[in-house]
């Protein structure tokens, strides 16, 4: 069977010792070529979950095989075939839009760094803030930079926290369709913690949905509405949030 991009066991955090963990137990094998997406209300887990599979935050238990390279013991070797974009890291401010792509591209190792870069400035539509600083763009530009500095060392796992907050409608759905395009070209995994329920519905071929730290439901966004007997994910995510799973699968 091929590497999975993600295989995780007994996934947990507690910041706060003898407290409640903020993940407990998070267990799955994502494949490679697939989006999945985890969903969760505010203080479900999501961006904590992410920042240990990233091997930015230790776990209290548990372990990550990433793109089959042990988190804990070998994770450089993974990081190097990964990548991830947050809202809730900043590029550096003061650098250009170019700058910044070409400090992460030889980060990364990035072969032909001039190249990949003008292709990416090019498929993100850089062009006419590339060389404006990095901390006086709007939002939804900064968003751009952070999907394309996402994507500049072509990554086979991508690990995507909000992707399209604070983009237009118009943009975000532009966003959706890069990534979709990307994973099919390159047959890369992605995992999705987002918000946005129909992002959810149009990328992702499973769903996991944390609530208090623990994933409380997960299956294919076609058969979450089925069990659940909605229309949109939005309904079953509120049915869930809301302490109605019960009641609905009765
Ligand atoms: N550094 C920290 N120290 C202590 N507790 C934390 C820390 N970071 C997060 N938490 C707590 O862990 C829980 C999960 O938070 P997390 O940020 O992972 O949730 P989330 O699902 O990403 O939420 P949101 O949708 O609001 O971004 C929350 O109760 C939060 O208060």
């Amino acid at each position: 069977m091929e590497t999975p991009a993600l295989l995780v066991e007994g996934l947990t955090k507690t910041y706060t010792p003898g407290a409640k963990p903020a993940v407990e137990s998070l267990t799955f094998t994502l494949p490679m070529g697939e989006t999945w997406g985890l969903l969760g209300g505010n203080g479900a887990g999501k961006s904590t979950t992410i920042a240990m599979l990233l091997g930015l935050l230790v776990p209290s238990a548990g372990r990550v095989l990433a793109l089959g390279h042990d988190m804990a013991t070998d994770r450089f070797a993974a990081l190097a075939r990964m990548n991830f974009s947050s809202p809730y890291i900043a590029l550096p401010h003061r650098l250009t839009v170019e700058e910044n792509l070409r400090v992460y591209a030889h980060l990364y190792g990035v072969p032909e760094a001039e190249r990949r870069i003008a292709e990416l400035v090019e498929e993100f539509a850089l062009g006419e803030f590339a060389k404006r600083p990095a901390g006086q763009l709007s939002a939804g530009q900064k968003t751009r930079v952070a999907l394309a500095k996402a994507l500049i060392n072509k990554p086979a796992l991508l690990l995507l926290d909000e992707p399209t907050a604070s983009l237009d409608p118009d943009t975000g759905d532009w966003v959706r369709s890069t990534l979709e395009r990307y994973r099919a070209a390159e047959g890369a995994a992605m995992l999705l913690a987002s918000h946005n329920m129909g992002e959810v519905e149009r990328l992702c071929a499973n769903v996991l949905m944390l609530k208090g730290g623990r994933v409380v439901d997960a299956g294919s966004p076609s058969a979450l509405l089925e069990k659940y007997g909605r229309d949109d994910l939005e309904e079953v995510f509120l049915d869930i949030a809301r302490g109605r799973a019960q009641a609905a699968v009765a």
